[in-house]
């Protein structure tokens, strides 16, 4: 009989013929078999012994009486209790607080001693947990005679053991006749320097700014004021003992820097650094002068705002009046555009490439452009504005310096995007916590409504007053009412009466053009975070990405992290033009040999091999909480977006919460998180990430956190395990 039948042209009822007899009755064996041989194989339930036959008659276990202390679990603070005289009231309160206090802390203090603070807090919970929590080291030093062992030791003493044998350079501490139980330690910002100096502070020695959560201080230098959320506060200090930023040594990471022949040789640690010191010697800002000074300044402005606002159409509209699309293009898109009824999208289509953003009416990945200013180039970064390709848009936003937000005026529309659940207030947000603090704010489509200055009015007293709590200065923000479709207000003053009647203010092209230019970190050590890998024309591979910090040149030898794999740059390009130096600021293209094209992923970053970017997957970080429907918990599962990496990860820890206007801490290890509160929390992601701590690399130092396809929180690294 054939193997294979085929199956197409069988006769089931033929194949089954037969079957019925079979399944679903029992069968009867042909072979005999005596009764008592079955017996064995057979289950009896009357043979097998009674539970009662396991017990004890003469033991039985009396029943539990609920009004017995002893029996009810409350025989543990009874004692204390009577040797306190408390009356049966203060008892109970006595007893609700240490079962709260244990809750918190655990078992790690004696309940004497837990006890004796609860009476002299007048069982007030929160004084209690202050003070438990302050002495907590100095209870378990030293624990009364009889007092029960404390289970753990402070997890800050477990970690700053191990950083003290894992980092080679010992901290210096000024003075070391001070015992740690005395003093604040407090870690001083002594950047990329291979000894880090610990500065010991006497108690009660402010050492810590208080910052307002997302609020900006007045009087803030226009580069500070990116930090929306300071991780200089009491908590980050409560973490802050330990020196080492995780900083790998390039000697300990083992770097393999392979020769630009692609021959696997491992380049030695000792040429790796003598390569970074000979980049020393180069007076890096003296280049960058030299070769940029006259040119105009750069600017990456990102476009956000919800979907269908019209940011495609005013970006294409403006690009089209400066003169970046030629009329022939322009009317191909419009043929193009009619034959698919999407006319309507024809300026959004300068923008929006690919076939599927077209056909659907709608951005879907970030579309990129140049235009000039009177003073600027402007790399243009237009995000996707559906709920959907938030991921994108996050990754358009890192690597931008500022941002134009555009609102629909159309009655209804506005609402729409401006309500809970639409992206105009989560990509306002975003940006602010990435690290954007300039903002214009387009009010669009205002031909649907006339030209109304009382639309316009409205919409700019709804949304200013939210901007101001997200954290923007009134300054760093500016209103403009355009018609992306008409091209009103774009690139010149507006020539419709209506409009003209009530505005004299300046056109989007002014108020892009007036945005400050951010500093540019390019005496910081090279840092380039890999957005896109595509292969070149000649050999190698390329990447692309925007050149964070410092500076790299031809023929340079960088560390990809967190890969751990060296690569040489072959070529260097910025917007297709080769060029031989890239500077911080710069989007580039970067030609890598001497490295397996499968060894580079979107996120990791290019690094300078002397001074690498940290690699961890256990981090402290503060977080603001937003517009979350449910808490955040110990063990909260979320994705990690840190610049174009996605990376699961857990919250493992809640450190402590803090207030949200002084960054001071409101309550050590809470249970929960709410909305809209700030705290500092550890974090494990799945795999080892490149991560920079804030207050070193701001622009890598920070990340967002994102659950079920919504934004719970934004993050800045303050302490790296
Ligand atoms: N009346 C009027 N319609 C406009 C204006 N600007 C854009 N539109 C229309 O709004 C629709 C959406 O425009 P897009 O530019 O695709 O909107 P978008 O914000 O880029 O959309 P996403 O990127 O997908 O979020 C199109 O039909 C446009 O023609 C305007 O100023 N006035």
């Amino acid at each position: 009989m054939s193997r294979h039948r085929i199956v197409r042209a069988m006769d089931y009822s033929e194949e089954y013929d037969g079957f019925d007899d079979v399944y679903g009755h029992s069968v009867e064996d042909d072979n005999c078999i005596s009764p008592s041989d079955a017996a064995q194989f057979m289950f009896d339930r009357t043979r097998q012994p009674q539970m009662s036959a396991f017990f004890n008659e003469e033991n039985d276990i009396a029943e539990e009486d609920e009004s017995n202390p002893e029996r009810s679990g409350q025989v543990r603070h009874s004692g204390v209790c009577q040797r306190h005289g408390l009356s049966e009231v203060d008892e109970a309160r006595l007893r609700s607080c240490l079962e709260e206090i244990h809750n918190v802390i655990g078992d790690s203090v004696p309940e004497q001693i837990l006890v004796d603070t609860v009476l002299q807090n007048e069982f007030n919970l929160e004084k209690v947990l202050d003070a438990v929590l302050s002495n907590a080291p100095s209870a378990a030093e030293k624990p009364p005679a009889g007092a029960p062992k404390p289970q753990r030791e402070k997890r800050s003493r477990d970690r700053g053991a191990k950083r003290a044998t894992a980092v080679p350079d010992k901290p210096r501490i000024d003075d070391s006749s001070t015992s740690d139980k005395q003093i604040g330690v407090v870690l001083e910002e002594n950047k990329f320097a291979s000894t880090p100096v610990v500065k010991v502070v006497p108690p009660g020695t402010k050492t810590i700014s208080i910052t307002k959560g997302f609020d900006v201080a007045p009087g803030k230098s226009q580069t500070d004021c990116s930090d929306n959320l300071k991780p200089d506060s009491d908590a980050s200090s409560l973490r802050s003992q330990s020196p080492s930023s995780g900083r790998i040594s390039p000697a300990s990471t083992g770097v393999d820097i392979t020769d630009s022949s692609s021959d696997s040789k491992a380049l030695p640690a000792r040429e790796a650094r003598t390569a970074g010191r000979s980049r020393d010697k180069v007076d890096v800002l003296a280049q960058y002068l030299q070769e940029r000074g006259h040119s105009k300044e750069q600017l990456h402005m990102v476009v956000i705002g919800h979907v269908d606002a019209g940011k495609s159409t005013l970006m294409g509209h403006l690009l089209y009046r400066l003169g970046q699309v030629t009329k022939k293009i322009m009317h191909k898109y419009e043929q193009e555009s009619k034959k698919l009824g999407k006319q309507s999208f024809v300026y959004a289509w300068i923008l929006d490439e690919t076939g599927e953003e077209r056909s659907r009416g709608i951005t879907m990945d970030v579309g990129q452009s140049k235009f000039e200013t009177a003073t600027k180039v402007v790399t243009l970064l237009d995000a996707p504005g559906h709920k959907d390709f938030i991921p994108n848009m996050i990754m358009g936003a890192t690597q931008a310096d500022v941002a134009l937000l555009v609102v629909d005026a159309t009655r209804g529309e506005f609402e729409t995007g401006f309500e809970s659940g639409g992206q105009t207030r989560e990509h306002a947000l975003l940006v602010r916590s990435l690290g954007v603090c300039q903002l214009g704010v387009v009010v669009n489509k205002l031909d649907t409504v006339g030209w109304s200055q009382e639309r316009f009015q409205e919409v700019v007293g709804k949304l200013g007053a939210f901007l101001k709590q997200a954290g923007f200065r009134e300054s760093d923000v500016t209103f403009v009412p355009c018609s992306g479709l008409t091209g009103e207000n774009l690139v010149s003053p507006p020539s419709e009466d209506m409009l003209l009647q009530w505005y004299k203010g300046p056109c989007l092209l002014d108020v892009v053009d007036k945005f400050k230019s951010p500093e540019r970190p390019i005496s910081k050590p090279f840092r380039l975070s890999i957005n896109d890998i595509f292969k070149g024309t000649g050999s190698g591979f390329c990447v692309s990405g925007r050149v964070e910090t410092g500076m790299v040149q031809v023929g340079d030898k960088v560390l990809v992290q967190p890969q751990n794999e060296g690569a040489i740059i072959k070529a260097l390009s910025i917007d297709d033009v080769a060029v031989q130096v890239a500077y911080a600021g710069d989007q580039v293209s970067a030609t890598l040999s001497g490295i397996d094209m499968q060894n580079v992923s979107v996120g990791y970053i290019l690094c300078d091999p002397t001074q690498p970017i940290p690699v961890t997957s256990h981090f402290e970080a503060r977080i603001v909480v937003f517009d979350t429907k449910l808490p955040i918990t110990k063990g909260y599962s979320v994705i990690l977006h840190h610049q174009s990496l996605l990376e699961q990860a857990v919250i493992t820890n809640l450190v402590a919460q803090l207030h949200k206007s002084s960054g001071e801490v409101v309550k050590r290890r809470p249970r929960c998180l709410m909305r809209n509160s700030n705290a500092v929390v550890e974090l494990q992601t799945s795999h080892p990430i490149s991560i920079e701590l804030y207050k070193d690399i701001k622009e890598l130092g920070r990340f967002m956190l994102r659950v079920g396809g919504v934004t719970v929180a934004a993050g800045l690294v303050t302490q790296i395990f």
